[in-house]
């Protein structure tokens, strides 16, 4: 049975300011429509560790020294695992990690799902439970997959474990990732980045390679 967090009720309007904001949120439940994910040929082999997103990304960048170093993996499936040790500049309350990085190890392990399909997407939604506290020096078992995709849009779900990759669950999430082709980043990053960013021919290869999908 579904846990009772799954379910996605309806989203009233919220008042901002005098005016209403009524966007509906997009549904983290998948339609009847969706389709499963399809492991990608080239996809890294099951237990081959995945690159970073890119040498400064926050989250799994070896040139960010307080970022989170996430080293992840690839599953059998279209599903990745990660670590992730809590060091004291990752802290909110005293000692213990602060739930925006818990939230942002969840988000980057769902991104690294991108190398499993080789297909390039960014969050659009991220909805993030903490279930316990996460005390630094703590190594956060990470695990995420992609549970249907329809259209550009990737529903996806992770948690994160301590005491092992068998612990308990401290934090999770349901997220839905969307499609994007490089341009995404081309057209938005800083100018200074992206340059950097795309006179590195191994970023530039790894990245057009999703573009082509068989
Ligand atoms: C050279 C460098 C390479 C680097 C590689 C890095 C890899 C990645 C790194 C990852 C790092 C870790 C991860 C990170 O940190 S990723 C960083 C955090 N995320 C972002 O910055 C994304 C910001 N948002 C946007 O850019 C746009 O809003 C996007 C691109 C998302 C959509 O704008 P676009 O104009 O393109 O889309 P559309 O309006 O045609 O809609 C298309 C479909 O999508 C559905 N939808 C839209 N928005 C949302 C939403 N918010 N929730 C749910 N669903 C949404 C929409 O209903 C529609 O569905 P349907 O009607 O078709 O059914």
């Amino acid at each position: 049975m579904r846990p009772a967090w799954h379910a996605d009720p309806p989203v009233p309007p919220a008042a901002v300011g005098s005016g209403l904001v009524t966007a509906p949120k997009t549904s983290l439940v998948p339609p009847a429509e969706a389709v499963p994910p399809v492991r990608h040929p080239d996809a890294p082999a099951p237990g081959e560790p995945i690159g970073s997103h890119y040498d400064q990304c926050f989250g799994c960048g070896s040139g960010q020294p307080h970022g989170l170093q996430l080293a992840a993996r690839a599953g059998d499936g279209v599903n990745v695992t990660a670590e992730f040790t809590v060091r004291p500049e990752h802290q909110g309350a005293p000692g213990l990690a602060h739930g925006g990085v818990l939230a942002t190890a969840l988000d980057d392990t769902l991104g690294s799902l991108n190398w499993l399909m080789h297909v390039i997407s960014v969050t659009g939604r991220l909805e993030t439970d903490f279930l316990r506290p996460v005390p630094v020096d703590t190594v956060l078992h990470l695990d995420a997959e992609v549970t249907a995709v329809h259209g550009r849009k990737i529903y996806c779900t992770a948690t994160g474990r301590i005491g092992g990759p068998e612990g308990p669950v401290a934090v999770r999430a349901d997220a839905v990732f969307i499609e994007v082709k490089i341009e995404h980043f081309v057209n938005n990053g800083r100018p200074e980045e992206i340059q950097a960013a795309m006179s590195d021919p191994d970023q530039v290869r790894r990245a057009r390679a999703f573009e082509v999908n068989p």
